[in-house]
């Protein structure tokens, strides 16, 4: 950047820094930082593969920042605190913006943000109206519009210059290739629209599952899936990668003079641009606090990945006074949330065997802060993963942890890896027992430990479930208490959780106590069981009598969670039931299907499995749901099929009338169905009910069926078998 403006004077600086020539240390910290970021931007946005974490890019751009408020000299035009971004790639051809792109300020608490708000007052903008909008990781893109046409689609690239992707992004669906005019919002002669291209959370993750399978290498973030896809040299393959868009500026205009940014906005959202609807102009610098805390909690419900909220100054008029620096505007801030990936030292990786047997390599790491948490264990998922990714002990790793998404590695930064580091290897004993570990099935990712019944790890996580909030809900019996009852003599496994009783309470150390002088006297032992012990004996007590659907989840069969255990319980009402149905009986059943059936037959087979369900029932545990004997079986031997939506009901409370009353409740229109309800907007189940000329009822309908059985809508019958089919439906076998 030869032409650069000579740079604008420092803002004054919250503590003043005391202003010394450079030395030659100084000078040789420059340079390195320097190079350094340099390096970190061609990598980045060039090469949209990263070796340096953003926080650590972050940290080296403040030391820089720091060194040249000290040292003024050191702050030339081409310093990377006065330039924007990368550089032009010679894959595409490089065009000039009408109209700078700029980089935006950062502040990285609260009284960054405070700073930033006070020297708006000192510049002339006191109390301004605040638009205050979700920073999406994205990459910047400039739309270039004539006469409603999109000519020209750019990256930012140096700010100045960026590269033509125009074919790339007119695959981008959510972006028009030409504008709508309104009354208020005509289309103007030019705009330049910019905003940020970004992946979904969502599609990065089936996408880098494509790349995984494919054996290719996967991105590290969607920021970096979303520049690699919309940079490709062939724009088909853009096109299927599910891209979106948001808008957050202007450039150059002809013919388009909004007094707002937000009245921009709403000038895009009229011509049919993608704006946010997320963005809120606040009076004060408290509601941008709120507005940053809101989102700060809820970053992980945004459909795409942010990293931040920006903050701009909103009427047009202000923004012209307050003018930019070489690289970023004075009217904009850029309040950065903690990030959420890091670099991190790994050092060991270990595995553990969870509830089905599973064996899960984890790392070990020195502790590091990320996403406003302290983190020492982060999961590798399998060895296969491992492998893949070839992380190994005593890398530099990249630490991702995102919300309440268990910490996670995401690969190593080869660049960091120091010489003569080994591969790690996958054990081939379970940890916990020692049993050689196999794959379920062949083709297998994952490694399990065979030994289900007796591997400790696997019992303590059986029991550990049995009392969660999907099963029994068993309050009192969490981790720690699950590990000391296995200590207990006659507390062998889940089987035995019912049984649990004073005298196993008093075996641990968990559950008792001394005893009071009192209460020695009184007969009782040296020990008595603790107040929590107590309560413990109380809530298993009452946890005896559940749903049914709560106790087969319980069992921790594979496959069955709450659904497919609701689904069971349904059509069965009792473990009896259940546990003699055939599976050709299980698969058929609504809502099961052939692999539940299969994983139910199989669970039932085992002599240890039945034995748990023994003995909590003699334990008393309840093993059937009673049946509403007050509810007529108006429907017994009938399908009925309910497609579109309902007034009164609900899917769940429609299918649940009709399953009580002796139905069965179909998912799909065959010539098996007796009756089609049809509800609003319903699709091609209505089509096809009528080409088979089946009984079709409304919402009225369908409650004169559920009250009165098929007589009470015979005239509707009638009225449909004159032109239908009607007796096919009558000699159709029923299942
Ligand atoms: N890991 C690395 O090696 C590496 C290298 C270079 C840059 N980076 C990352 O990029 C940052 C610097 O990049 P930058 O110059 O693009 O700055 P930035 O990402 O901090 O902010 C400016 C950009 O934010 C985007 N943006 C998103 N939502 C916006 C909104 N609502 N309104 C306005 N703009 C919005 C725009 O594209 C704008 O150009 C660094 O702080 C770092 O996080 C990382
Ligand atoms: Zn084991």
């Amino acid at each position: 950047m030869s032409d650069a403006e000579v740079p604008d004077a420092p803002d004054a600086p919250t503590a003043p820094v005391p202003v010394t020539p450079a030395d030659d240390e100084a000078r040789e910290r420059h340079r390195v930082l320097a190079e350094q970021l340099e390096d970190a931007r061609w990598r980045y946005y060039v090469l949209d593969s990263p070796t340096l974490s953003d926080a650590d890019f972050d940290t080296r751009m403040r030391e820089l920042e720091a060194l040249e408020e000290a040292h003024p000299e050191l702050r030339t035009p081409n310093s990377p605190t006065q330039t924007v971004g990368g550089a032009v790639s010679t894959e595409f051809t490089a065009v000039d913006h009408l109209e700078p792109m700029m980089s935006l300020d950062n502040a990285f608490s609260a009284d960054e943000l405070g700073a930033w708000y006070a020297r708006l007052a000192r510049e002339g903008a006191d109390a301004p109206d605040l638009l205050c909008e979700l920073k999406v990781d994205g990459l910047a893109i400039n739309l270039l519009y004539e006469d409603g046409r999109l000519v020209r689609a750019l990256t930012r690239g140096d700010g100045r210059t960026g590269e033509d992707v125009t074919p790339n992004v007119k695959t981008i669906d959510s972006i028009p290739h030409r504008l709508t005019g309104t009354e208020e919002f005509p289309v103007p002669a030019l705009v330049e629209v910019r905003g940020e291209v970004f992946l979904p959370v969502e599609a990065f993750e089936r996408l880098n599952e494509t790349m995984a399978e494919a054996g290719k290498q996967v991105f590290a973030n969607p920021r970096n899936a979303a520049a690699g896809s919309l940079r490709q040299k062939d724009p088909r393959v853009t096109a299927t990668r599910a891209l979106g868009m948001v808008c957050h500026g202007l450039g150059a205009r002809r013919g388009f003079e909004p007094t707002a940014q937000s009245e921009a906005y709403r000038a895009l959202r009229a011509w049919g641009l993608p704006t946010s609807d997320r963005a809120a102009v606040v009076g004060d610098l408290a509601e941008v606090q709120a507005f940053v805390e809101r989102y700060g909690e809820q970053r992980h419900s945004v459909e795409h990945e942010i990293d931040g909220v920006v903050v701009k100054v909103d009427d047009v008029t202000l923004q012209r006074r307050l003018g930019s620096t070489s690289r970023a505007p004075r009217w904009a801030i850029a309040f950065k949330y903690p990030p959420e990936e890091v670099n991190a030292k790994l050092i060991d990786i270990l595995v553990n065997t969870g509830r089905t047997g599973r064996v899960t390599p984890f790392g070990r790491m020195e502790p590091t802060r990320v996403a406003g948490s302290t983190v020492e264990m982060a999961t590798l998922h399998n060895a296969h993963e491992v492998q893949r990714k070839d992380v190994r002990p005593g890398d530099t790793v990249i630490l991702r942890k995102a919300g309440d998404v268990i910490p996670e590695i995401v690969g190593p930064v080869l660049d960091l890896r120091p010489e003569g580091l080994e591969p790690w290897v996958m054990p081939t004993v379970c940890p916990a027992c020692g049993t050689e570990l196999a794959q379920q099935k062949e083709g297998d990712k994952d490694l399990r430990c065979p030994n289900h019944e007796k591997c400790p790890a696997q019992v303590r996580e059986r029991v550990f479930h049995v009392a969660g909030r999907g099963a029994f809900d068993i309050e009192g019996l969490g981790y720690e208490a699950a590990v000391a009852l296995l200590t207990v003599d006659g507390f062998e496994n889940e089987g035995d959780v019912f049984r649990i009783d004073e005298q196993m309470l008093l075996a641990t150390d968990l559950f008792t106590r001394a005893a009071k002088k009192a209460e020695r006297e009184g007969g009782a032992g040296d020990r008595v069981v603790t107040a929590n012990g107590v309560k413990l004996l109380t809530n298993l007590d009452a946890r005896k009598q559940v749903p049914l659907w709560r106790v087969l989840v319980a069992l921790s069969i594979r496959h069955v969670g709450p659904t497919a255990a609701r689904a069971l319980a349904t059509e069965f009402g009792s473990m009896e039931a259940i546990r003699a149905a055939s599976l050709e009986a299980l698969a058929a059943a609504e809502g099961v299907g052939p692999t539940i059936a299969e994983a139910v037959v199989e669970w039932f087979s085992v002599d240890w499995h039945c034995e748990i369900v023994d003995k909590w029932d003699a334990a008393g545990v309840s093993m059937a749901d009673e049946r509403d004997e007050s509810t007529p079986r108006t429907l017994e031997g009938l399908t009925v099929v309910v497609t579109g939506s309902l007034v009164d009901f609900s899917r769940d409370s429609a299918k649940e009338a009709i399953l009580s009353r002796g139905g069965k409740a179909a998912g799909s229109v065959s010539k098996k169905t007796d009756f089609v309800v049809v509800g609003d907007n319903a699709g091609s189940k209505a089509e096809k009910a009528e080409q088979l000329g089946l009984t079709i009822l409304d919402e009225d309908g369908f409650k004169a069926l559920l009250e009165n059985g098929p007589p009470a809508v015979a005239d509707v019958e009638d009225a449909q078998g004159a032109e239908g089919d009607a007796g096919e439906q009558e000699s159709a076998p029923q299942e």
